[in-house]
């Protein structure tokens, strides 16, 4: 299945707490209009969510359970990982860091247990380099940049962390998706220029009120305003 996503895009699509789309049946409609769109797969969060998006597509299906939002939040653990898989995931994302997991597993013996329970493929979402090379040796089969810019180890950076993904290209072995704040076309094409094995983008697509904020910021923000000739300061 893997070579189904060399060079393509992955959309994911999630909704978070509170918010209009936080239903499963949006999501799956948003995740339909990806594929229509050219997705070559679909990255979702929560069981319901899995669930009726394995229902509207036939894409592979990349499947996480968020809990909370600090610390080890992406499929903390390995009983979160496996309802991912029962709600019809292909791929399992999970924290791919080196940071302690709450069930006390590491993150190598969490991927075996996978590996002898199912026939899931498990992404790795890393946030550095030493996460990266640690989440290949523990048996990852897709190594993701996703926490870069959300753990200590690497600054946050406006757009995708081109920089880690220049690294990985020659470190890892396995496939590196690309995936954290690619907000454009241009960056979705620098990310595989950079050697990514793949392009995960969410909000971009995903998520309109984010979108829209960044229209608003632009043509509201005071200095774009004097930067306009055209409007009075
Ligand atoms: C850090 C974290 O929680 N990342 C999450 C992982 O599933 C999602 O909230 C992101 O939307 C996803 O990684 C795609 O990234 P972006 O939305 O920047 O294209």
């Amino acid at each position: 299945m893997l070579h189904t996503l060399r060079g393509r895009l992955v959309v994911s699509c999630q909704a978070y707490p509170g918010e209009p789309l936080r239903d499963p049946d949006s999501m799956a409609r948003i995740a339909e209009s990806a594929v229509i769109g050219g997705a070559a797969a679909i990255r979702s969060q929560g069981l319901d969510d899995i669930r009726a998006i394995a229902r509207r597509v036939t894409v592979p299906q990349i499947g996480l359970w968020k809990v909370g939002s600090d610390g080890v939040f992406i499929t903390p653990t390995l009983e979160h990982a496996l309802a991912v898989v029962d709600a019809g995931a292909d791929v399992v994302a999970i924290d791919g860091t080196r940071r302690a997991r709450p069930d006390g597993l590491t993150l190598e013996q969490t991927i075996r247990e996978l590996k002898q329970r199912t026939d899931v493929l498990v992404m790795a979402d890393a946030g550095s380099v030493d996460d990266a090379v640690a989440a290949e040796d523990a048996g990852a089969d897709i190594v993701g940049t996703t926490l870069s810019g959300y753990t200590e180890e690497r600054p946050r950076t406006s757009g995708p962390d081109l920089d880690l993904v220049h690294a990985l290209s020659t470190r890892l072995t396995v496939p590196l998706f690309a995936e954290g704040r690619i907000h454009t076309p241009a960056e979705a094409r620098a990310a595989l220029d950079a050697g990514a094995y793949s392009v995960v983008v969410g909000t971009a697509i995903t998520h309109p009120t984010s979108i829209t904020s960044w229209f608003v910021d632009a043509i509201e923000r005071e200095d774009a305003r004097a930067a306009d000739g055209r409007l009075p300061r």
